[in-house]
């Protein structure tokens, strides 16, 4: 059984990655990850200096997923670029965030990307929903056209943006319009969490994380529908765009309905953050049974074949 996908022209060995925030925020969580069964990996989204984030507890698992407002911390671009240096390429692509706090900072940030020379593949966080007083970008259809249009012409390669869950066809339809204006965003990763979600003790009769009055990210079994629906109307809407998906995977069955809604390579986040690296392994596995009893021999064979009624 052929698990091994194509992305960008790049075979991979599984099309399978961590989603940027999670074990991927220090070096021995990135070497965990360089060790482990997934085909490509990505840093957590730095910003130019680094940041404590939020105060904890700012991460709650929730019965059904997760619920976070880390609030952005990160160790400083700098400090991924060192890891973009050391990083074994051959062994598996490595994919580099950034969500700059400012437009400058993006521009600054992704200039030094550009004279490290790093094979490492941009992906430009635009929906970070956890820092105070930051409006995210993916909402703001004009902020979007701007950066797009900035970042294409300060970075001389390919990159690929993280985008938030739309929830209406008009804005699917809008903010493909943009970026399919931008040739050199070659991949859309959707999705971020469904940002400001609220989950409540019924004990204590608090929230559960301590930013934003307990506001935060939802991630997990909760959002795969929206996941597969924004995985699906970008897949269809931007045919000459790679589509990662995100969101909502936690088993062999999730992965295989993201590569069939469109995604040619899925991210796991909170069922990462509960289980750890070793969870790629069960991944791998359930996908290739799940494969096996449909008859797939290579992903290819209904890569992005979701049928209607
Ligand atoms: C980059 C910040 C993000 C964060 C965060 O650091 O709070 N949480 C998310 O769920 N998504 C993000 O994009």
């Amino acid at each position: 059984l052929d698990l091994s996908t194509f992305f960008l022209g790049r075979p991979l060995t599984a099309p399978l990655m961590n989603a940027s925030g999670v074990w991927c925020n220090v070096n021995g969580q990135l070497h965990a990850l360089a060790e482990s069964e997934a085909g490509a990996m990505v840093t957590k989204s730095c910003t130019l200096l680094r940041r404590d984030g939020n105060p904890e507890p700012r991460y709650h698992t929730l019965s059904m997923g997760s619920i976070n407002s880390m609030g952005l911390p990160n160790e400083g671009h700098q400090y991924y670029l060192d890891y973009a240096e050391r990083h074994d390429y051959e062994n598996k692509p490595l994919f580099f965030s950034v969500a700059g706090l400012t437009l400058d900072d993006n521009l600054t940030i992704v200039a030094q990307i550009q004279d490290a020379y790093t094979p490492a593949l941009l992906e430009l966080n635009l929906s970070c929903p956890n820092v105070p007083g930051k409006a995210q970008i993916g909402y703001d259809f004009d902020a979007l056209d701007v950066i797009l249009a900035e970042i294409s012409s300060a970075y001389s390669r390919p990159f690929g943006v993280k985008l938030p869950p739309y929830f209406d066809t008009a804005h699917f339809d809008e903010v493909a319009d943009i970026l399919n204006r931008y040739e050199k965003v070659n991949f859309i990763t959707c999705i971020n969490s469904i940002g400001n979600g609220l989950m409540i003790d019924m004990d204590s009769e608090t929230v559960l994380i301590k930013p934003k009055q307990g506001f935060g990210g939802i991630g997990g079994e909760y959002v795969l529908p929206t996941a597969l629906a924004n995985v699906n109307a970008f897949h269809s809407r931007c045919p000459k765009k790679s589509i990662i998906g995100c969101g909502g995977v936690s088993t062999g069955e999730h992965v295989f309905m993201h590569l069939l809604a469109g995604a040619s390579l899925v991210q796991v986040g909170t069922a990462l953050y509960e289980q750890g690296p070793e969870i790629f392994v069960r991944l791998k596995t359930e996908l290739a049974t799940i494969m096996q009893e449909k008859g797939y021999k290579t992903i290819r064979e209904f890569q992005g074949k979701l049928k209607t009624l």
